[in-house]
């Protein structure tokens, strides 16, 4: 069995300018993991925008006829423009299950194929959300800064939180992580109804409803698990808020832009809806100030997704679009392909 230096013996062998060149343009989360594959960095030429000493426009274009493939995240867009400028690009790889940061429909009017994080981050994506759930719920964090701050001692109990069992949750977004969340509000003993662009065939078991604002007001708590597109933003409005009403919980796990976020905080800082559990927000990392004053509402810096668990898996799925790509056999996770 050969050891570790004689494999990387041999694969210094290529040049690495003989390999095919990948842009990062920022640096990706999944990078700590991924930046340590061997495979990856043997096999490509990892060209990190961020570490280059030339200005970025400088830098693309020092390399525009020769990147193959572009490695992303939601950090920096692929837009039609980057894409005109790099001739040779074939591939978009985000390591993200999202894709709104990158220009979908110039991928397909240029024959760019993409992937996305596929199914890898389901699990702890719908772990998050119902976690975000039972927090507004039972309100786990604010007790904890109850206790923490020593007010238990001085005002005695904290106020009774909600049960979660009996709930009627409506999903927005059955896709890979909604359907987890339903499987796990099934066992919470909730009843689920969905929203999505289609009504699933095969889920029989869940109303579905083709209007959000009925869907709303048929819940007694909306999680928010679609993808943000043109149709979806802004989707949740205030009229949606309306629907869902005093006693209605909001969880969002999905991009910030889908709900419209200043009527948000109007109807959380008013009471006309009960609380929220938000993951993502419209404006990263800036989030809207009224909101910290709120004991309703429970606020994640969009790590919904994020375990190390999931970020071993995505860098295999990554390393294995790449080498799928480039050895003309198909993608794992396409998004498009071309
Ligand atoms: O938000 C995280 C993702 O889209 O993967």
């Amino acid at each position: 069995m050969e050891n570790e230096e004689q494999h990387n013996t041999r694969d210094q062998n290529h040049k690495p300018q003989d390999l095919p060149q990948v842009l990062l343009l920022k640096p990706p989360p999944v990078l700590s993991v991924l930046g340590e594959h061997h495979f990856l960095s043997n096999k490509y030429q990892l060209l990190k925008a961020w570490e280059s000493h030339l200005p970025l426009d400088q830098f693309l274009t020092t390399h525009a006829d020769s990147i193959q493939a572009i490695l992303c995240s939601g950090a920096a867009p692929v837009t039609d423009d980057l894409l005109h400028l790099l001739t040779s690009v074939r591939l978009v790889v985000t390591a993200s299950a999202g894709t709104n940061h990158i220009d979908l429909e110039a991928c397909r009017r240029r024959g760019i194929s993409v992937t996305n994080a596929g199914t890898v981050f389901s699990d702890d994506g719908a772990d998050a959300a119902v976690g975000l759930l039972i927090d507004v719920l039972r309100k786990i964090t604010a007790s904890d800064r109850y206790v923490r701050q020593g007010i238990w001692v001085n005002k005695g109990d904290y106020p009774l939180g909600s049960k979660l069992r009996g709930k009627r949750v409506g999903i927005v977004g059955l896709g890979g992580i909604g359907l987890e969340v339903a499987k796990r509000l099934e066992a919470f003993g909730c009843n689920v109804l969905y929203n999505s662009r289609q009504k699933k065939a095969f889920l029989d078991q869940y109303p579905f409803y083709s209007d959000v604002c009925e869907l709303a007001a048929n819940s007694d708590a909306l999680i928010i698990c679609c993808a943000l597109t043109d149709q979806t933003r802004h989707m949740i409005d205030k009229e949606v808020f309306s629907a869902l009403g005093k006693e209605g919980v909001i969880v969002n796990i999905g991009r910030g832009a889908i709900i419209d976020e200043k009527e948000m905080v109007q109807c959380l800082v008013h009471g006309e809806i009960a609380g929220a559990g938000l993951d993502v927000f419209g404006n990263e990392p800036d989030v809207p100030k009224e909101l910290f004053e709120l004991d309703n509402v429970v606020l994640s810096p969009h790590r919904a997704v994020f375990t190390p668990e999931s970020f071993m898996a995505l860098c295999e799925l990554v390393v294995g679009n790449l080498e799928a790509f480039f050895s003309n056999r198909p993608l794992l996770s396409p998004v498009i392909d071309t």
